[in-house]
């Protein structure tokens, strides 16, 4: 049976292909491309993560609900004018003045603000309403908890756990999705084997589907569990390129002020720092207050931990002698944080990714638009590919006939 959630995950997922077939122009690969690949996976997860968050349909993909744009976007430019706060020395001069990316942020928090408040208060009502049915998002167990009087909580506060997780969850697996599908266009061997393993683990071999809706039928726990080979080529995507390149450590050391206040954005950006005085197992001192970062990017690509191969992208170094994934340590593989503070995300993150990965690459062959460009990172929180993704599409369907 398919999960509620990997048939809403599904559902993203068709919903991304009949926006592909309009912005790849499938049938007419010349035509000139509307946008870019990479911002749709943005617009998917974040549907994706707000109907699992809030049990809420963003429709950002469609673009039928106009505020949900809106907000969608002042969460997109309130993240990137957060970051800008490492570089502006005198960001707090600008925001007590009200002017220049301080003004604009503040702008954004109030749209994200108003957005997040109307649909937790629709979602309130629906929870209030004793015949409505039992529903699984994170919201509605707060809500429950709340309306049962088993916790008391601030709606601010249940605003920011709830902000977080969009956040934590929307341009991570977005952004991962596009370095994963660079990488399979760069090497297409890698993209057949994909395909192939779809068809036998998902469709059991039995016969060729034509239809979405009866595909998504087979997505269930265990055929997601095992696509080995897909899990291994996401993972080695990760290791590349990771979705948070830069991490501050958090074995001895506390957050400084995570939840979100007023300044939501701000608070989330705040870094970890000790909390005690300590020595690393390298014999390092740090002090009390002190911040230490870790680069999962870089250390996905020592040769140290990973071999002469280190820099190839070579799924197969996951997998044993019969084809099954084989995990390493988190403090090896650091791309989901290791310790108490792991990614709380990391098997919907999965799920997801393979959900999307699996449907898109059973009906579809992708290509890169161009094949000489050269792509690059952008300087952001999460690793994105600058300036977007340009893939060509072709039906597998069309092709086989
Ligand atoms: C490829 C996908 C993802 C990667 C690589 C990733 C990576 C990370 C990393 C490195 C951290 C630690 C950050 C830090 O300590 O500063 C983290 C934390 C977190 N992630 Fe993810 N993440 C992914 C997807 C998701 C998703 C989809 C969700 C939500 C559904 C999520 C929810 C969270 C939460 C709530 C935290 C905070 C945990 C805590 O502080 O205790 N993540 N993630």
């Amino acid at each position: 049976m398919p999960t509620p959630m990997s048939s809403s995950i599904c559902r993203q997922a068709f919903s991304l292909i009949s926006h592909t077939l309009i912005n790849f122009d499938l049938f007419m690969p010349k035509t000139k491309l509307r946008e870019p690949q990479q911002d749709l996976l943005m617009k998917s997860t974040m549907d994706s993560i707000f109907k699992i968050a809030f049990g809420f349909e963003l429709d950002c993909l469609g673009g039928s609900n106009q505020e949900a744009v809106e907000f969608a976007e002042a969460l997109d430019t309130a993240n990137e004018f957060t970051l800008l706060r490492y570089v502006h020395a005198f960001w707090r001069i600008m925001r007590f003045l009200g002017v220049g990316t301080e003004a604009a942020l503040k702008k954004n928090l109030k749209v994200i603000d108003e957005f997040v408040y109307k649909v937790m208060d629709i979602r309130f009502n629906q929870i209030a309403n004793a015949h409505q049915e039992k529903r699984d998002d994170i919201l509605s167990k707060f809500l429950e908890e709340i309306k049962n009087q088993k916790t008391t909580m601030d709606t601010r506060y249940l605003r920011d756990i709830i902000l977080s997780f969009v956040i934590a969850g929307k341009d991570t697996t977005a952004g991962s999705l596009a370095w994963f599908f660079y990488l399979i266009c760069k090497d297409p061997s890698v993209q057949e084997k994909i395909h192939q393993e779809v068809k036998r683990v998902v469709l059991l071999e039995t016969k060729e589907c034509t239809d979405f809706v009866e595909f998504s039928r087979n997505i269930n726990d265990e055929s997601i569990n095992n696509l080995h080979y897909l899990h291994a080529s996401l993972t080695e995507t990760l290791r590349l390129f990771p979705a948070v390149p830069l991490v501050s450590l958090s074995a001895t050391i506390s957050r400084n002020g995570t939840i979100f206040n007023e300044n939501s954005f701000v608070r989330l950006q705040e870094n970890k720092v000790c909390f005690s005085d300590d020595i690393l197992p390298g014999g390092y001192n740090v002090s009390k207050g002190d911040i230490v970062f870790f680069q999962p990017y870089a250390m996905g690509r020592m040769e140290y931990l990973w071999g002469e191969d280190a820099q190839s992208f070579r799924p197969e170094r996951w997998l044993d002698d019969e084809g099954i994934f084989q995990p390493e340590s988190p403090f090896k593989f650091v791309a989901f944080q290791a310790g108490p503070r792991i990614c709380l995300g990391r098997e919907f993150a999965y799920r997801q990714m393979k959900t999307f990965a699996a449907v898109l690459l059973y009906f579809f062959q992708f290509k890169l638009s161009d094949e000489e460009k050269v792509v690059h990172y952008k300087t952001m929180a999460t690793l994105r590919i600058d300036q977007g993704l340009y893939l060509q599409v072709s039906s597998r369907q069309r092709t086989s006939e």
